[in-house]
């Protein structure tokens, strides 16, 4: 009998031959590592004609208050470092009710579930509140969404009343795009009724409603493909947004994503003419410079990372939440599936585990083997129906299965409360996706666990995973260590891909399909 199969029915050697295909060539294209220039002209933002006087931000009294000491303490006990190309000095808002008085009373209902702002919250408003352009780079599960959803939100609730499409939030990934809309529309209906319509656009789902839904709408939350649909047969035209988030900043600007965002932007006004927004937990020196074509004069926050000798967070390293407790277990591919079972019978029932695959049908397979051993499991990824993927995820949600098998349609993003551990069956083509995978377990500030199978076929892997323990204070096991440390350069064409299309395995992981 030849090797014996891996548990998505392929060959050891079938498989090492495709991921070392998958990877060689994908190794190919060597990050550009750009210097960061600021590639628009003007600095200084167009006065926004219909943009109310009372709608700009004003520091709190409360916070001018606040000793020096005060601040620098906490920006230093959060680890924050701020680059500020114009060198404002605003304050961080500290306690909710440091808000503008008009913010802290209309939206108080939202903050009640909640002590404090979130350090990347209580570092971004000040800057989204005054209108600056911001890429805000934070660990998973830290509370972005409501970072720049908060002044998306409140800064449209002061332009004059108009029935164009004003705002505009992309996210990779259809569920990523229904839970931040969700948390969004939820921010309008504090307002005072119809003074803002948001909706939410997105493939797999009937067009028909979706274009109803979108007349007199002011707010869009949308994932890239159905937007640029809508935007081909004249449905959408985004020539009057002023205020626009790219989500999972990252991943929307990899090659998967580049150039549909290209599209996208260029029917907007000019960044001198619009707030642009970006917000993630990984910032690969790869995007940067794409970044900046699309911003003017962004201030950069970083939380949790070491400052680097420039005095700028070096964030291009990779860090993991630390408050999740890694492990990696370097395995043969056929013990996948005892080990897989074994870390399930041993994990309390009913507790939510969330089981990673990087190919579908090695997805739909575990599934099924976890099924037959007798346990509650759902599965997502991009073969399923759009209403099959939201009924796992919902079942999931709701407690009605504790398992969860899904591809990396679901790594980045999803808001899942109390998932305790993250297993990684088959380790991810990035160490950024590996961050993003196990980012959800430990999330608002709670603890976590992942732990993934390491094989022979990933050593290319293994000096970026290595960094991304050692950076989180995880131990790194020795067998992981003999693989070597060189970090391989990130591959653009593969970079937070969902894994290669079924049946594409044997071929390079190339422009990613994206189920949006
Ligand atoms: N100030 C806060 N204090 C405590 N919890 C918060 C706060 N703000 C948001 N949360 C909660 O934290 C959880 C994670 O928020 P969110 O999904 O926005 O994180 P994220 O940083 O976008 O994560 P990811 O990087 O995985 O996308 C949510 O359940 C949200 O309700």
């Amino acid at each position: 009998m030849g090797k014996r199969n891996l548990e998505d029915g392929s060959s050891l050697k079938h498989d090492k031959k495709r991921r070392k295909k998958d990877r060689k060539e994908a190794l190919k294209y060597e990050d550009i590592t750009p210097t960061e220039t600021d590639t628009t002209a003007e600095t200084t933002p167009v006065p926004d004609q219909d943009e109310e006087e009372d709608g700009k931000y004003k520091q709190s009294a409360a916070l001018t208050a606040l000793p020096q000491t005060d601040i620098d303490t906490y920006l230093k006990s959060q680890n924050v470092s701020i680059t500020d190309p114009q060198s404002t000095t605003l304050r961080p808002i500290l306690a909710f009710n440091q808000l503008p008085t008009e913010i802290l009373t209309t939206y108080k209902s939202f903050f009640s579930k909640f002590e404090t702002p979130s350090s990347i919250q209580s570092t971004s408003w000040p800057h989204l509140l005054s209108s600056r352009d911001l890429i805000g780079i934070a660990e998973t599960g830290s509370g972005k969404t409501l970072a720049f959803g908060l002044p998306l939100v409140h800064r449209l609730s002061h332009l004059k009343k108009s029935k164009k499409i004003r705002a505009v939030v992309i996210a990779p990934t259809r569920e990523l795009a229904i839970q931040v809309f969700e948390q969004i529309d939820a921010l309008t209906r504090t307002l005072s009724p119809n003074k803002l319509k948001a909706t939410c656009i997105y493939g797999g789902t009937n067009k028909d409603e979706q274009r109803r839904n979108l007349i007199g709408c002011n707010i869009i939350v949308a994932t890239p493909g159905r937007l640029k649909d809508f935007m081909s047969d004249g449905t959408i035209s985004l020539s009057k947004t002023r205020y626009l988030v790219l989500d999972e900043a990252d991943r929307m600007l990899d090659k998967g994503f580049e150039d549909d965002i290209k599209h996208i932007i260029s029917t907007m006004p000019s960044p001198t003419k619009r707030q642009t927004a970006m917000f993630t937990a990984t910032w690969p020196k790869s995007i940067r410079e794409l970044a900046a074509t699309f911003m003017r004069d962004p201030v950069r926050i970083t939380i949790g990372r070491d400052s680097g000798e420039d005095g700028m967070a070096d964030d291009g390293e990779l860090r993991a939440n630390p408050r999740i407790k890694q492990s990696v277990e370097v395995m043969d591919g056929y013990d996948k599936q005892a080990r897989l079972l074994q870390l399930l019978q041993k994990q309390p029932r009913g507790e939510r585990v969330l089981v990673f695959c990087l190919y579908k049908k090695e997805a739909t397979r575990i599934e099924d083997f976890i099924r037959r051993n007798r346990f509650p499991v759902a599965g997502i990824h991009g073969d399923l129906a759009q209403a099959a993927r939201e009924k796992s995820l919902k079942a999931f949600k709701e407690n009605d299965v504790s398992i969860l098998v899904a591809t990396d349609v679901a790594a980045r993003g999803l808001d899942i409360p109390n998932v305790k551990l993250v297993i990684n069956v088959t380790f991810p083509l990035t160490a950024e996706d590996y961050v993003h995978r196990i980012g959800r377990t430990g999330r608002a500030g709670k603890d976590g666990t992942a732990i993934t199978f390491f094989t022979e076929q990933d050593k290319g892997l293994a000096g970026g995973l290595v960094n991304v323990l050692k950076g989180a204070g995880q131990p790194v096991p020795g067998e992981l260590m003999r693989f070597g440390t060189t970090v391989k350069k990130k591959q653009h064409e593969a970079y937070g891909a969902f894994g290669p299309k079924e049946g594409m395995e044997g071929l390079v992981a190339t422009k990613k399909t994206f189920d949006d």
